[in-house]
């Protein structure tokens, strides 16, 4: 069984076969730091963060890198705004970047690289750019020649001829040609700027991921994604830089994450449509939002709403439930013999993480992985209760927890924020009952004892047992 990966460069599944067996070299383009992120944002990092933990979990040791744009215009306005550094801005918001993604449950890369980090190997890389004739400089500035590069537009197939005839006449007599972009930028008036060949100067955007992923990763990498608003031009530039330069393709498989969407927009920061991945976080758990994520392939748009976000939660909740049945089973159960019918319930559980491996195989295809997780459960459900043995239940348990990781999800222990939920429901229904408000009491226990949840009034108060 082999992994499938939908390529962005060649509109069709391939077989994936890294450069290295074993090894795969990824890099995913990560933040400009000058804002919290969005949980537009947050999709495609819960999507490569997946990818890679798919990855490790079918046995690769994957490499991944993501970076941190920490200089741009847009750094560069909030600064001014601010009245601080573009320095001072971007260590704030990777800070930022860190505590939210910490509590997405997204694994830290191996490496984040920051683009300031690299300006000596970006000097050389675009210096190779002018010494081999694709690139030309102006005032100093220095500018890609998109006409010297004959496979322009092969990732967005396009061809230089439309993108021209598409572009926004935006006369700029400085470049030779309007698709041109810039490599190196001329410092101006309060701009952080570092010395070059071509005067004081801060690279590009499209320059620095390439360096970036040349320099830790190798001039071929195996994976390259982003959100596919980077298709073109970012992804179209980094492979012409990079190609140009190092003459060998630079990412055998190209990957691009769908919109996050509100009423079918993008979700983004200049059309003011965004919640912060913290301002969600303080309300759902990481959990409820990479089930939310993960429902849908990452190459379908999804639409944001908090009614989603709820079903999300509902269902997790549903999935915990039967873990915790399973603890209670395991902990109260005896270690006896299987019956013929629990054999064949226990033999019959490797084909779900048969099923699983087969869809995620398929082009990391998580919405049909959590079908099938779904699809575990509801069996267990049906074939594994109190008194049932307990090797049979810890079976179902492990895999379940199993096939939950690569998502990032079912890793918590029941013990504590389900034990918190019912807590809290009991109280509000204590509550109820003190102001003499029955109905709402008794919808509040029925609740309850769909989780599976059962209350008993002692002298000593209420008690609640699992069914
Ligand atoms: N609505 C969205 N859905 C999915 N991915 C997104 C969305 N918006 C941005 N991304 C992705 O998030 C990653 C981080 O990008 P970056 O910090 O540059 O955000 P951005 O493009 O400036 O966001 P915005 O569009 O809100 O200004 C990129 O891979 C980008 O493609
Ligand atoms: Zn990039």
């Amino acid at each position: 069984m082999t992994i499938k990966i939908y390529n962005t460069m060649t509109r069709q599944k391939e077989v994936f076969n890294p450069i290295t067996p074993g090894e795969v070299k990824m890099y995913a383009c990560g933040p400009t730091v000058y804002n919290y992120f969005h949980i537009g944002n947050a999709r495609t990092f819960i999507v490569f963060d997946t990818i890679r933990r798919y990855l490790e979990y079918r046995g690769y040791k994957v490499k991944f890198i993501q970076n941190f744009t920490d200089i741009d215009d847009k750094l560069i306005r909030r600064a001014n705004e601010e009245g601080t550094t573009v320095k001072e801005v971007a260590e704030k918001y990777i800070k930022e970047y860190y505590k939210d993604a910490d509590g997405l449950k997204i694994k830290r890369a191996t490496v984040n690289p920051r683009a300031t980090e690299f300006i000596g190997e970006i000097i050389a890389f675009v210096k190779d750019l002018v010494d081999k004739g694709y690139a030309y400089v102006v005032d100093g500035d220095v500018y890609f020649d998109t006409t010297k590069f004959k496979e322009y537009g092969k990732l967005s197939h396009q061809s230089i001829e439309d993108l021209e005839a598409g572009a926004r006449i935006e006369i700029d007599e400085r470049k030779r040609n309007p698709m041109d972009f810039a490599l190196w930028k001329a410092k101006k008036e309060g701009e952080p700027a570092w010395e070059s060949p071509w005067g004081e100067g801060r690279p590009g955007w499209h320059i620095e991921c390439s360096t970036m992923a040349c320099s830790l990763l190798g001039e071929t990498i195996d994976i390259h994604g982003g959100g596919a608003d980077l298709i073109f031009p970012h992804h179209e530039n980094e492979i012409a830089q990079s190609e140009a330069r190092n003459g060998k393709p630079f990412a055998n498989y190209w990957m691009h994450v769908a919109y996050l969407n509100v009423n079918n927009q993008k979700m983004s920061k200049s059309l003011n449509n965004f919640f912060t991945a913290r301002e969600i976080l303080e309300k759902y758990d990481a959990e409820v939002v990479r089930l939310f994520m993960l429902s849908g392939h990452y190459r379908n748009p999804i639409n944001f709403s908090i009614e989603l976000l709820d079903q999300a939660k509902a269902a997790l909740e549903r999935l915990y439930n039967a873990i915790a049945n399973l603890e209670h089973v395991i902990e109260t159960s005896e270690d006896r013999e299987l019956t013929a019918e629990e054999l064949e319930f226990f033999n019959r559980l490797d084909s779900f993480r048969e099923r699983y491996i087969e869809v995620m195989d398929d082009d990391f295809n998580t919405a049909d992985g959590i079908s099938v997780i779904f699809d575990l459960v509801r069996e267990v459900n049906t074939n594994i209760k109190e008194g049932s043995p307990k090797k049979l239940a810890q079976k179902a348990l492990d895999l379940i927890r199993e096939l939950g990781s690569p998502l990032g999800i079912l890793e918590k222990s029941t013990k504590g924020s389900l034990d918190e939920e019912i807590e809290r429901l009991i109280e509000e229904r204590q509550k109820a009952r003190k102001e003499k408000n029955y109905a709402l009491a008794d919808k509040i226990r029925d609740q309850l004892k769909e989780m599976g949840i059962i209350l008993e009034d002692t002298p000593q108060g209420v008690r609640w047992k699992r069914i």
